[in-house]
Formats: structure tokens, C-alpha cells, sequence
């Protein structure tokens, strides 16, 4: 008999607060212990992490897997398998674009029940915030939601509607009631509407007449309004992927007056620009739109100060039909799951100096605290569930269509080159996804 079932030597541990070189050994899906030249390292599996960095487990706290009623979208077997080969081990699923939304006990269990028999990773569900289903939040929130999800914008999407202020105030009364949390997309449904039937639709530059006609002011407007809705109903808030370090301002000052606010953006802001979506089209389609390379250096910058909280993928995919045709029309959103941590690597390490540990802090332990999942979770520390994802910061390689696993192979990352790429990813300790070319690197 082993004494472990799996030893990761050698690798440099990336934690919130400081590199350190050692070994990681695992036993029954937890960190059993964690030290350099520990002398019993017999195991039933070994990787020896030589060069490599080992980052806690992504947990992407914003995705919305399409499973079940609009699979061919994308499936929880593809999107958690993405995730896995993005070093991802838990993800939190928006409640739309799957249907029935997750706005029902009944929509819950029937989710649930596909996520625990698809996911190779862990999973939790954010629950749906709509006109009308005040009465489901208590329920859904015993079954287990992470949360709440409302928009204050259309949706794009039928099945869920957005809160009108009065649902919202509602909601949040609710939802502060039972001490959990409320995540939204923040866009002012007003402005929004107003200027998008403003777009000249003949417009040679069509890309930027769709980025302005959802602007910045109509984000900072909506978040300066959820957050009066937050000093009333003393409810906590989390605002899903903003577009500009402009849209921080009213969240800082909250959080100053000691608000409850947490705020997320996603590696599209932090990479691409309008220029990306006039070239791309709508692969590169998202709601708020990419804004400028200015927008995109500000947003670092914010991230360096510790000014952002949390990053989330918002993995948003469609069809490839429904990404055809005119810009205006094709579905928003971004396919990004699998892609985060390159991402991040290649803008925020190797291009600005972002240090890992912040990497490490905003895409783990950030998300962890925040959503009540710490200890155990989002660090690697002995004791903790043994989530881990061991990269190669300095590879360098070029995206590929065909290295994406998701349902449908769309990405605006595709044929741009990286440094930094997952090598293998441990989901409570096992070894589900590798991408170790030397095999001398495993030995079992
Ligand atoms: N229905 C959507 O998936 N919307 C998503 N779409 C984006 N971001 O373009 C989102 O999170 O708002
Ligand atoms: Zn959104
Ligand atoms: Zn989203």
C-alpha cells in the first residue's frame, strides 16, 4: 500500500501572498502535507513539476454552460472539460442561457442532476433572479445556489427577463434576509434600448457604432443604481464583468462607506479592443463591448492596486450560425473558458509585470472568499482539497482551433501566441487533464 496517492515535486507554489518551492503530496483528494525534501514520497503517482508553477485550482465564478435545453450550445461535459484544460477545478453556472434558466427549484434539480453526472470538475449553480419568482429564491438557495443572478439590461435571451428596479429592490430585501449574495449584470436597460435604436445600421464601421451604443456611462449608471438599492436593502452585492476601470469608481467609493461589493472583469476587457471586434466580428461580440487599448491598460493597472476582485471567463457561447450575419443581430458573448490563465499570463505577467501571486489571488482565492468556499478551497495550503493547476509560464505556443474543447470551436483567441500554458490540472487529486509531452515528467 502507498502512502500517497499522488506527490507533485519540485514545482514552485503560487499562493496569494508568496512564491515557495516544495512538494505538494495528496492523499483521499486532499493537500496532506506541503514541504521541501520530505523524505517518504512513496506514492502511487509522481510528477515531478521541475520548472513549473503550481497555481490553486481556477474556480471561474461566471460561466453559463448550456446544458440542458440548448447543448448543441455548449454541453457541461465540453464546457467542464474546457475549463479543465484551462487549469480550471470549479466553476459557478449562470442560471440563463440553459433552459428551463435556473429560476425554479425544479429547473435547479434538473441542472444539478446533469452537472453532477457531466462535470469532470467541481461545479456550483447560480440561481436566476426574474419578474416573478420571489417566492423560488429561499428554495432555490436550500437547494445550494452560490447566489443570485439578475440582469438590469436585456438579457439577449428570451427565457430570462431582466429585473425591473422594483423586482430588484424586492430581490435584494430577500435575498440580504437570507445572507447571501446578489451578482449583476450591470447595464442600464434605458440607455441601452435608447441608443441601440439610435445605431446608423448602414454604418461602415459597425463595430464601433455597437460599442457605443452600450457606452461606459450606461454601465457606471446602472452600478450607481444597485448600489443605492444596496444601501437600502443591505444586501451584498457582486457586479459581473465590467468594461472599464472608469465603472470602478462608484464601486470603490461603496466599498469605502463600507458596502458589501465585490466586482469582477473578464480576460476579454483585459485583452482585446474594439479594433479586435471591427476584425473578428462576432467572435469577439460580448454585452458591455471591448472597449479601447486605453480602457484595457486602465483596467491592469486596477488590478496591480488590488482594485478588482475577482476574475470570471464569462464563457458565453452559441452556434457558429448564431455568430453569422450581421454584428448587430449575432449573439453576444464570448466563448473563453478554457483560455483564462494564458491569458492572463501573456497581458498581465510577461506584458505588464502583474505579479503570479495576484494571478493566483484574483482567479482562486479571491473567488473562494468571496463565495464562502475558504478554507478548503482557492489556496495551497495542507489541508485544503488538492485543486491544482501546473503550468508552464514561459512555453510560448500559438492558439489552435483544434486545441479548444469546446462545443463549438469558436474563440477570438485563436492564432494568437501565448507564454504560459496549463501542463496538467488535479481536481481534488486526480490528474484529469494532461498536456506533458515528456513522459519522463510522470511516473506511476
Ligand atoms: N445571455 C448571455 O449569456 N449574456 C452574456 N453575454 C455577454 N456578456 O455578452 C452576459 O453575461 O451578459
Ligand atoms: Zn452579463
Ligand atoms: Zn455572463
Amino acid at each position: 500500500m502507498s502512502e500517497f496517492d499522488l506527490v507533485i515535486k519540485n514545482g514552485i507554489i503560487v499562493n496569494e501572498e508568496k512564491l515557495s518551492k516544495a512538494d505538494v503530496l495528496i492523499k483521499d483528494g486532499k493537500i496532506v502535507d506541503i514541504g521541501l525534501h520530505i523524505k517518504e514520497t512513496k506514492a502511487k503517482q509522481i510528477i515531478d513539476a521541475e520548472g513549473l508553477y503550481l497555481f490553486p485550482g481556477i474556480i471561474d465564478s461566471h460561466v453559463h454552460f448550456n446544458e440542458p435545453g440548448r447543448s448543441e450550445w455548449e454541453g457541461l461535459e465540453t464546457g467542464s472539460k474546457s475549463l479543465a484544460a484551462g487549469g480550471a477545478t470549479l466553476f459557478f453556472d449562470m442560471p440563463l442561457n440553459s433552459h428551463p434558466p435556473t429560476t425554479s427549484e425544479q429547473a435547479f434539480h434538473l441542472k444539478n442532476g446533469l452537472a453532477k453526472e457531466k462535470s469532470v470538475i467541481d461545479y456550483r449553480l447560480w440561481g436566476g433572479v426574474v419578474p416573478g419568482n420571489l417566492d423560488e429564491l429561499e428554495k432555490l438557495l436550500q437547494c445550494g445556489v452560490i447566489g443570485f443572478k439578475a440582469f438590469m439590461s436585456n438579457s439577449g435571451i428570451d427565457d430570462f427577463q431582466s429585473a425591473d428596479d422594483r423586482t430588484l429592490l424586492q430581490a435584494m430585501k430577500k435575498i440580504a434576509e437570507l445572507h447571501s449574495i446578489l451578482a449583476v449584470h450591470a447595464e442600464s436597460d434605458t440607455i441601452t434600448e435608447f441608443l441601440g435604436k439610435e445605431i446608423n445600421r448602414e454604418s461602415d464601421h459597425i463595430a464601433l457604432a455597437f460599442s457605443n451604443a452600450r457606452p461606459i456611462f450606461s454601465e457606471i449608471e446602472a452600478v450607481q443604481r444597485i448600489i443605492a438599492y444596496a444601501e437600502a436593502t443591505k444586501c451584498r452585492l457582486h457586479i459581473v464583468h465590467i468594461s472599464s476601470a472608469d465603472v470602478l469608481e462608484p464601486i470603490l467609493a461603496a466599498k469605502r462607506r463600507g458596502l458589501d461589493i465585490s466586482v469582477e472583469t473578464c480576460p476579454h476587457y483585459l485583452s482585446l479592443t474594439m479594433d479586435d471586434l471591427e476584425k473578428l466580428g462576432a467572435a469577439a461580440k460580448c454585452a458591455p463591448p471591448l472597449r479601447s487599448k486605453q480602457e484595457v491598460d486602465n483596467l491592469w493597472e486596477a488590478i496591480r492596486k488590488g482594485e478588482i476582485d475577482v476574475i470570471g471567463s464569462d464563457h458565453s457561447p452559441s452556434l457558429p450560425s448564431m455568430k453569422m450575419g450581421n454584428l448587430l443581430e449575432a449573439w453576444g458573448g464570448i466563448s473563453g473558458c478554457q483560455t483564462t490563465l494564458s491569458v492572463l499570463l501573456e497581458e498581465g505577467y510577461w506584458q505588464r509585470g502583474i505579479p503570479l501571486e495576484m494571478i493566483s489571488k484574483i482567479t482562486s482565492t479571491n473567488p473562494a472568499r468571496r463565495f464562502g468556499l475558504y478554507p478548503n478551497k482557492g489556496s495551497i495550503l495542507k489541508g485544503y482539497d488538492a485543486d491544482i493547476a501546473i503550468v508552464d509560464v514561459n512555453e510560448k505556443f500559438i492558439l489552435k482551433k483544434e486545441d479548444l474543447y469546446y462545443k463549438n470551436k469558436i474563440s477570438p483567441y485563436i492564432g494568437k501566441t501565448y507564454r504560459g500554458r496549463v501542463k496538467a490540472t488535479i481536481s481534488r487529486g486526480e490528474l484529469i487533464y494532461s498536456h506533458f509531452s515528456d513522459s519522463n515528467k510522470m511516473t506511476t
